[in-house]
């Protein structure tokens, strides 16, 4: 099949493979590159236009990531966002970028001059996400300022000659409104390409890709009860059968009620062997004392991985262990070349640098979005599909600071009231993720005319479509109420709830 390609040349960014990901949306081929690949190779792959992705970086520090400056005299169009936008006005002659006075984070309101080309179709007023701490001063020769947000005078610029655009702010997030207009109008008004790929043949390729790598091996596969394990076990089981057993880890962090509904609905709904491993002890004498998040992290991924080695020896000639890694677990670790590690997921980051079992991961690369796609296609259960994300670490990353099993046992207690109350609100599916976070501090309060001190419970809900960016859910006040009323009625050791109202960027969903 001829593809037409577009290129997206990575220089770190946060969402550089959801920018991969809006493309394959709209059915068209797109491959990602480092930065630093060179000008006869992006020749040899011939794309029909060139995206820049963001990146951690300041193009104005000295050996920040940069591109040959080849790429402006293919003739194709260029589209800069965030870091790429400042590089391609550092790059140009007459452009200039500067660090700003206040960087600008999460929502902004876009105001824009020209409806034409890149914003055809969009609102001259409309909210865009932005996420940057440079701007661009002066925009290149041949350029024209084509919108603006109240802090950032270049939000956007044009060389209609050339076809070269830079957007400050990230069309490829869904908090971006008009986000898959510009970039649909990029595909196919600026590039005019052909959208003839296909995602509904990628279960097939993967079933494919696995039964090469592990031949006749062995396999094991780490299922918690989500939806990525849930997915990535269906398709390998579909690859090769009975060589998968799947080990599902009790770890002491999971939530009220937790390995019960696991074992129950996965024993009745899934024909794979399970293996049911009782590690709360050991993971809870390592966590022992430890405060600091990554440290936390580390030894999670670390344990995970001694149990499936012991559980693997059990079996025998077991050579692989299948994660559902997806691409958000990936990127935040630091995945990539340039990004920065904003968190160590424990399957990515996590994992120990010497491993005995090679990793199996048909998602690695996609979005939670998709693989609740691939788990519908593949007729997985809705309550399986659509249960919310609970992080492979659990609930060691929603008690600040030390754990022990009386402060799990509080946030268990309070977290099956938020559950409980948002399953009946009707909100359940509505929300990507709502939980509850027990810090590390304590106040004062008046119960029943006695002085209390205790701890606040920290409510957190929020809505996303693929975890990389995310904003506060809306609650409505009653619920907020009532979740509020029964914690600190029903939990003795809480006297408090407060409702985190910070979206990501700049939070994050999880509190470490
Ligand atoms: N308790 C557990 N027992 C065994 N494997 C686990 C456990 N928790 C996490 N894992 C492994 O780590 C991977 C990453 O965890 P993660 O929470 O991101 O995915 P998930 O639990 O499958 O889905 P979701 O993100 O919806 O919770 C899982 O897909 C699974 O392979
Ligand atoms: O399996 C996981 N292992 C981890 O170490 C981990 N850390 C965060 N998460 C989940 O990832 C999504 C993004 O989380 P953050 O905004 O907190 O980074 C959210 O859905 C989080 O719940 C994890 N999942
Ligand atoms: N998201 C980005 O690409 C950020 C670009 C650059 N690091 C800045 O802060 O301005
Ligand atoms: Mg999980």
């Amino acid at each position: 099949m001829d593809y037409d390609k577009i290129l997206i040349l990575d220089f770190g960014g946060q969402y550089s493979q959801l920018i991969a990901r809006r493309i394959r949306e709209f059915n068209v081929y797109s491959i990602i590159r480092g930065h630093n690949v060179k000008l006869e190779e992006i020749k040899e792959i011939d794309p029909a236009a060139i995206i820049f992705s963001g990146g951690p970086d300041s193009v104005t520090t000295a050996g920040a990531p940069g591109v040959d400056q080849g790429v402006f005299e293919l003739g194709i169009p260029i589209l800069g966002i965030c870091y790429g936008m400042q590089l391609m006005a550092q790059l140009l002659e007459g452009g200039e970028v500067e660090k700003a006075e206040h960087g600008e984070y999460g929502k902004a309101d876009l105001e824009i001059f020209k409806a034409q080309n890149l914003f055809e179709e969009v609102d001259n007023q409309s909210q865009a996400w932005m996420s940057h701490g440079d701007h661009v001063k002066e925009v290149p020769k041949g350029f024209e300022i084509i919108a603006r947000t109240e802090l950032t005078s270049a939000a956007a610029m044009a060389d209609f000659k050339n076809n070269f655009y830079g957007v400050q702010f990230h069309p490829e997030v869904n908090h971006t409104i008009q986000g898959k207009t510009m970039l649909h109008n990029f595909l196919f008004k600026i590039v005019d390409v052909k959208a003839n790929w296909n995602m509904a043949d990628y279960i097939e390729e993967e079933i494919a890709r696995i039964r090469k790598q592990v031949g006749q091996g062995k396999v094991i596969c780490g299922l918690s009860g989500g939806v990525d394990s849930a997915v990535a076990s269906a398709i390998v089981h579909k690859a090769i059968g009975d060589q998968l057993t799947c080990i599902f880890v009790d770890h002491g962090l999971l939530r009220k009620g937790e390995a019960e509904q696991v074992k129950r609905t996965f024993g009745e709904e899934f024909n794979i062997p399970l293996i049911y491993v009782d590690a709360k002890k050991r993971f809870l004498d390592r966590l022992a004392g430890v405060t600091e998040p990554e440290a936390k992290r580390k030894i999670i991924g670390d344990e995970f991985i001694q149990v499936f080695d012991e559980e693997a020896e059990k079996i025998k000639d077991v050579g692989y262990l299948v994660q559902g890694t997806i691409y958000s677990d990936v990127i935040e670790s630091g995945g990539t070349d340039k990004a920065a590690t904003i968190k160590s997921h424990h399957n990515v980051g996590g994992l120990p640098e010497e491993m005995n079992l090679e990793l199996v991961e048909p998602l690695r690369f996609l979005f939670k979005d998709e693989v609740r796609k691939i788990g519908e296609v593949l007729g997985l259960p809705k309550e399986i599909v659509w249960r919310q994300p609970f992080p492979g670490p659990g609930l060691a990353i929603r008690i600040i600071g030390d754990i022990d099993w009386d402060k799990l046992e509080i946030l268990r207690n309070a977290d099956a009231i938020v559950q409980e109350e948002i399953k009946d609100a009707g909100l359940y599916r509505d929300i990507w993720q709502s939980f509850a976070v027990l810090p590390d501090l304590r106040s004062v309060g008046v119960m029943g005319d006695e002085r209390t001190y205790g701890y606040p419970i920290i409510l957190r809900a929020v809505n996303s479509d693929d975890a990389m960016t995310a904003d506060w859910a809306r609650l409505p006040y009653e619920l907020l109420q009532s979740i509020s009323n029964r914690i600190v009625n029903q939990v003795p050791e809480v006297n408090r709830v407060v409702y985190d109202i910070t979206s990501k960027p700049p939070g994050t969903i999880e509190w470490e």
